[in-house]
C-alpha cells in the first residue's frame, strides 16, 4: 500500500559498524579463534566479509529507533521494570496476529536475553545430578547452559539425508527415557539447519518429553524470520494442558536489536515462575523496554520487506552454489537468515574451516565444529547483509574452495 511503499527500507545500504563495540567487527578473534586482538590475518579487519555471528548488517528499523529516541527525550534513565500494560498488550497482539496463540499475562516474564534465560531456567528446573537433552547440531549456547550449571549434556544427533535434517525419534525417545534427563532445550525453528518443525514432529517431541517427565524449553527466537509462505507454530500452542513448556521468544533476532538484551520468557508453571521471580534480577533497561514494545507495535512493514530481501539473498545463494560449487549440499531453509552448507567435497581436511576461510578468503564464518556435534563438513553463513556483501563473500568462498579442490586433484594425479 502507499504507506508501506513510502516507507521502503534500504537493505542495500552498507553501514559502518567499526568503533561501535560490535562483536561482529571486533569480537571474532576471541569468539571464533579463542585468540587475542594480536592475532593477525592477511586481510585487514575492515576487509573481512563478516558472515559469522547472528546479528544483521541492516539498520534497526526506524520505528524502533524512534521509540528509543522518544524515551531518551524523557531525559531520566532511572531504575525500570515493566509497569505499563501496553507492553503485554503489544506482545499479545503480535502472538495473536502471527501465531494465533495467546497466554495469560501473568505467564510473561522478561530476561536480558535468551542465553541468560537458558542458564537460569536449566538451573531452576534441574537437580545437580540431572541432565540436559538437546538435538545436534545445536546452537553452542545450549551446551553452555548445561556446562554453566555443571550438568551432563545428552545429545541426540539429527538424521541428515542430503542436507534434509529430521529428528531421530528412536534415539531421542531412548535418551528422554533416562530418568536423569530433566529438561530438553528445543530449538524451534532450528539453528543452524533452519528447519521449521512440522506439527507432527512438534507433537512427537512434546509427547516424548512430557510422558517422560522432561521439561521443554522451546527456544523460538528465530520464529519471525520465515521464508515467504512458511508458518511457525509455537510448541506450547499444541499442548495447552501442560505447564511444563517454557517458551523463549524475542524481537532481538527479528529486528536486529540483540544488543538491547531483552527477551520474553513465557513460564506457565507457577512453581517455576515463583523461583524465577525470586531469583531473576528484575530491573530492566528502559530503552530496551521501549524498543521491544515498538518492535511488536510497529515492526510489521519492515519485517515484511526484510523477509522479501532475505528470500532474494537465499535465492542468490541457491543459484550460486548450484553453479559454482555443484558438489556442495545446500537447501534454502524454512527459517532464519542462516545458510547451512555442506562443503565436504571441497573442504580442506583436518584444518579449522573458520581459520582457513579467514586466512585464505578474508571471510568470517562459523563451521559445524561450533555447533556441538554432528555438523562435520558444514559451514554456516549469515545472509542478513546487503546483497553486494553477500556476492563478494560467496565469490571469495568459492574461489578458495575451487582452488583447494584443484590443488587436491593435482596432488592425487
Ligand atoms: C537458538 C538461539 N537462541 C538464543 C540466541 C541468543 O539469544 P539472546 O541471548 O541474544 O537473546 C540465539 C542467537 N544466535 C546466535 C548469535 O550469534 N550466532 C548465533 O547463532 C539463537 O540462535
Amino acid at each position: 500500500n502507499i504507506t508501506e511503499k513510502a516507507k521502503s527500507y534500504n537493505f542495500d545500504e552498507i553501514i559502518d559498524r567499526t568503533g561501535t563495540n560490535a562483536m561482529n567487527t571486533d569480537g571474532f578473534r576471541q569468539y571464533i579463534f579463542n585468540a587475542t586482538s594480536e592475532m593477525t590475518f592477511p586481510f585487514k579487519d575492515e576487509e573481512m566479509i563478516r558472515m559469522w555471528i547472528a546479528d544483521m548488517d541492516f539498520a534497526t528499523p526506524p520505528e524502533i529507533l524512534d521509540a528509543v529516541k522518544q524515551r531518551l527525550d524523557r531525559r531520566i534513565m532511572g531504575y525500570s521494570q515493566i509497569f505499563d500494560p501496553a507492553y503485554y498488550e503489544a506482545v499479545a497482539s503480535w502472538m495473536g496476529r502471527y501465531y494465533d496463540w495467546s497466554f495469560p499475562k501473568e505467564h510473561l516474564e522478561t530476561s536480558n536475553g535468551i542465553i541468560p534465560a537458558l542458564y537460569e531456567l536449566v538451573e531452576y528446573i534441574c537437580q545437580p545430578d540431572e541432565k540436559v537433552l538437546i538435538l545436534t547440531p545445536s546452537y553452542g549456547f545450549f551446551k553452555s547452559a548445561a556446562d554453566h550449571n555443571q550438568l551432563e549434556l545428552v545429545c541426540s544427533d539429527m538424521i541428515n539425508e542430503q542436507g534434509h535434517y529430521t529428528i531421530d525419534f528412536e534415539d531421542f525417545e531412548a535418551k528422554a527415557r533416562d530418568e536423569k534427563v530433566r529438561v530438553c532445550i528445543f530449538c524451534n525453528p532450528h539453528n543452524p539447519s533452519g528447519r521449521i518443525w512440522s506439527t507432527e514432529e512438534l507433537k512427537r517431541v512434546g509427547e516424548i518429553c512430557l510422558s517422560n517427565d522432561v521439561w521443554i524449553i522451546s527456544d523460538e527466537i528465530h520464529c519471525d524470520l520465515l521464508r515467504t509462505g512458511k508458518t511457525h507454530t509455537p510448541l506450547a500452542k499444541l499442548f495447552p494442558d501442560t505447564d511444563r513448556i517454557v517458551t523463549c521468544m524475542s524481537p532481538s533476532k527479528t529486528f536486529n536489536m540483540a544488543g538491547l538484551m531483552f527477551s520474553n520468557v513465557i513460564i506457565a508453571n507457577k512453581g517455576l515462575r515463583d523461583i524465577w521471580q525470586a531469583r531473576h534480577y528484575g530491573f530492566k533497561n528502559p530503552l530496551s523496554i521501549a524498543a521491544t514494545q515498538a518492535a511488536y507495535e510497529h515492526g510489521d512493514a519492515w519485517l515484511r520487506q526484510l523477509k522479501l530481501y532475505l528470500d532474494d539473498n537465499f535465492a542468490y545463494v541457491d543459484e550460486y552454489v548450484k553453479q559454482h560449487l555443484p558438489l556442495a549440499v545446500f537447501h534454502i531453509p524454512d527459517a532464519t537468515y542462516l545458510a547451512w552448507i555442506d562443503i565436504t567435497p571441497y573442504a580442506p581436511k583436518d584444518v579449522s574451516l573458520p581459520l582457513f576461510f579467514a586466512e585464505q578468503a578474508g571471510v568470517l564464518l562459523e563451521d559445524g565444529g561450533m555447533f556441538v556435534a554432528n555438523g562435520e563438513g558444514c559451514i554456516r553463513l549469515n545472509l542478513a547483509c546487503p546483497r553486494s556483501i553477500l556476492k563478494e563473500g560467496l565469490s571469495r568462498i568459492s574461489r578458495v574452495l575451487v582452488k583447494q579442490q584443484e590443488d587436491m586433484l593435482s596432488v592425487t594425479v
